[in-house]
């Protein structure tokens, strides 16, 4: 061939092998690969072979083989030179390159990582080229060739200068992308912990993203006097981040009042609300303060405001509007600072859509909503909770009880159409129905949740339609006044009383030895209506 048609050759085939290699900076992240690839096209198109890269070790004075491409392991491990020993240290140390023509001839070639023996019998060249950032040796790249070779040790060292260049881009690139990803995620782990911080710090336990998102938006109301309107399903913890947003705000100090709009007769609702005067209805032998007057410098919550019915919805509105309040019979207004957090588990705006809500109040109202996810979107907390309500309870019932590692399973496959208050309630009954050697099975959680297979639990948040009332026992006692009523109707949410709950009644006392104010506080309930169920069932 003539030489000037050779030499195009070869400079084409360096110009594509030089191609090749920069398209490895894209790798970057990766820069195993990275640079395993440009040592390997070294190897195999140039001829420039056991290719090292070395690095110097954290907090040392050595330097190892961080990459390299044709060593065995244990030629890998030997690869260590003293920053003062040796070729490859003085590269370091001096920041030049070296070439070495002949390895046979030179004193500061140590011959450690590989054996002469094991290279060419024929003489053998060597390359040392610095690794340069900002002015700064970081690194040495080490190359073998053998001596007699067409090309000339200038062209492979011009070469080579390229390779180091990108070796030292890819290695700069990879320590940037590090720093970022930590520094992302030290930020990440940071809000993590705020978040969960926030909600440990007011009970509110779970790890998920959809709770860490209302967390940090209840963390966000509570820093100003915003209104706050809470909706989610039934059970999904509304009361509770009530509860967080007046602890957390300025107003801690202050009344934290809560008033469930469903659960108190319609008739009665204005009174409790807004008070009355002495004489101002058949009965009012008193004046009385309404929830309003009570949470004055503090926190009205205001659960199942969708309850309210059209006439109290306007009534409701102007004091909103006045914020002022005038007791039923009263001619003097009062005056009001109130922060109000309502909650509510149906669509308002499907109500409003319908007429069964005032548009007016429902713009009032929906300042800052923030949605409580299901317990079904809460992806992890299911076990979280699980074993937070199973300590719990272990400490109240003095019981060492333990779910089997099935339980925690069949826990997050299930639906929770109850969400949380079903989860702790279902926990309760199980560590009660435990077995002998104190473990619940996936068995007793399907009997429990079978018995509750009755229950119609209220998910109109979900479903936009008109809901249904969960499903009253037909032995709930009488109700004595407001307030009984009140907490009678949130604890009787779960339990319908049937034959089945005879099982549960009967363990409860046999735990609390027969005395029956201690099972019926296991059982969260008042004595008289555990005698009054005991008595329906014929125990
Ligand atoms: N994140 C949580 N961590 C621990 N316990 C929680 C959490 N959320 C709710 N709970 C518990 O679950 C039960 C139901 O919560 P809460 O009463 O706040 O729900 P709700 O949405 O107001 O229900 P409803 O709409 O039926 O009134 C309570 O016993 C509460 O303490």
């Amino acid at each position: 061939m003539n030489p000037s048609k050779s030499q195009d050759t070869a400079n084409e085939s360096e110009f594509t092998v030089i191609k090749q290699a920069a398209m490895q900076i894209e790798l970057a992240a990766d820069p195993d690969q990275a640079i395993y690839n440009i040592l390997s096209i070294c190897s195999r198109q140039m001829g420039l072979n056991r290719g090292r890269v070395f690095l110097k070790e954290a907090n040392s004075d050595w330097l190892f083989a961080a990459y390299s491409y044709g060593l065995t392991p244990l030629e890998i491990e030997r690869s260590r030179f003293h920053l003062k020993e040796g070729i490859t240290g003085k590269v370091m140390a001096t920041g030049q390159a070296a070439v070495v023509p002949d390895i046979d001839l030179e004193e500061d070639y140590l011959f450690r990582t590989v054996d002469r023996a094991a290279l060419p019998q024929e003489p053998v060249a060597f390359f040392a080229l610095p690794l340069i950032r900002k002015q700064k040796t970081v690194g040495v790249l080490t190359f073998n060739r053998l001596k007699n070779r067409q090309r000339s040790y200038d062209r492979d060292l011009a070469f080579l200068k390229i390779m180091a260049t990108f070796i030292s881009e890819i290695l700069a690139v990879h320590q940037l992308i590090e720093q970022q990803t930590q520094h992302l995620k030290h930020e990440n782990e940071q809000l993590r912990q705020v978040a969960l911080g926030q909600g440990s710090q007011y009970g509110i336990i779970g790890e998920s993203l959809a709770l860490t998102q209302a967390l940090d938006k209840a963390a966000r109301a509570a820093a100003t006097p915003v209104t706050v309107m809470l909706k989610g399903e039934s059970g999904t913890g509304k009361e509770k981040f009530s509860r967080m947003v007046h602890r957390a705000s300025h107003r801690k100090d202050g009344p934290f009042i809560a008033i469930n709009c469903a659960a108190i007769p319609k008739d009665l609702i204005e009174a409790e609300l807004f008070g009355y005067e002495k004489g101002s209805f058949t009965g009012a032998h008193q004046q009385k303060k309404g929830k309003f007057e009570l949470a004055n410098k503090g926190t009205l919550f205001l659960d199942e405001i969708g309850d309210l019915d059209l006439d109290l919805q306007s009534k409701l509105l102007r004091v909103l509007e006045e914020k002022s309040v005038t007791r039923l019979g009263g001619v003097e207004p009062v005056a009001l600072d109130v922060r109000i957090i309502v909650a509510s588990h149906k669509d308002l705006q499907q109500a409003v859509n319908d007429g069964r809500f005032r548009l007016d109040l429902f713009y009032r109202l929906n300042v800052f909503p923030i949605d409580l996810p299901p317990l079904r979107e809460r992806h992890g907390d299911v076990r979280i909770l699980a074993r937070h309500f199973l300590d719990l309870t272990n400490q109240d019932y003095h019981s060492n009880v333990v779910l089997a590692r099935e339980t925690l399973g069949y826990f997050e496959q299930y639906d929770w159409p109850g969400n949380i208050r079903q989860l702790e309630n279902v926990i309760k009954r199980a560590v009660l129905m435990a077995n002998e050697h104190g473990i619940v099975s996936v068995a007793t959680i399907q009997n429990i949740l079978n018995d509750e297979r009755g229950i119609t639990h209220d998910t109109d948040m979900t479903k936009g339609q008109a809901p249904t009332p969960l499903m009253q026992s037909q032995l709930t006692p009488p109700v004595q006044d407001f307030q009984q009523h009140t907490t009678d109707t949130l604890t009787r949410s779960y339990w319908k009383v049937n034959q089945e709950d005879a099982d549960m009644l009967q363990a409860a006392l046999k735990q609390a030895r027969g005395n029956k104010t201690r099972a019926a506080k296991l059982l969260n309930m008042t004595p008289r209506q555990l005698s009054y169920r005991l008595e329906k069932l014929g125990i």
